[in-house]
């Protein structure tokens, strides 16, 4: 599983349709930030939910990644809680949960500037290669 180039559409600096999200980890947190646009909605004024499930999935999947491992989302669940509006900064934040082998639990929520939390992940991320050795 490589990334040799920067056309990740999450998080690729390259990729000129891509979100380019940026990420820092804060304790025991990853957290990146997003403000949708109208290219990003799905009915009017609303994103649209798969580009939410994208934040969410990257947030988590990419915390492992960071980490020094190299994996995968094996599942994953989202729970659309409020419609998530554009043209907020939008805040997402990943918290590991568990590990049991190769797999990580992990759970993450997008929140509004005002804390409202729109959305929320939950994701089994699978180690597939250790590259932290
Ligand atoms: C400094 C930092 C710089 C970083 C700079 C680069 C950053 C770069 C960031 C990229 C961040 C990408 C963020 C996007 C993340 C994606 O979008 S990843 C793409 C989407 N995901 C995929 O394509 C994954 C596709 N699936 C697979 O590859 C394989 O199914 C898996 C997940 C590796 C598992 O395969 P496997 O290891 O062969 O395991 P398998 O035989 O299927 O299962 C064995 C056992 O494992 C367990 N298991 C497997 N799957 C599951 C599951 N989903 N739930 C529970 N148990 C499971 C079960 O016990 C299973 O036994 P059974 O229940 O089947 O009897």
């Amino acid at each position: 599983m490589e990334l040799k180039d920067q056309w990740c559409f999450a998080c690729g600096k390259d990729n000129p349709i891509g979100l380019k999200l940026e990420f820092v980890e804060e304790e025991d947190t990853y957290r990146t930030t997003f403000t949708a646009k109208p290219e990003h909605q799905g009915y009017d004024g609303i994103m649209h939910g798969g580009l939410v499930s994208t934040l969410l999935d990257e947030v988590m999947a990419r915390y492992i990644n960071m980490k020094g491992f190299n994996a995968v989302t094996a599942r994953l669940e989202v729970r659309f809680r409020q419609p998530t509006p554009l043209g907020q900064q939008l805040t997402v934040r990943a918290k590991i949960i568990s590990q049991r082998g190769k797999l990580y639990e992990i759970k993450s929520e997008l929140s509004l500037p005002d804390g409202t939390v729109t959305a929320e992940g939950k994701a089994t991320i699978a180690v597939v290669e250790d590259t932290a050795s």
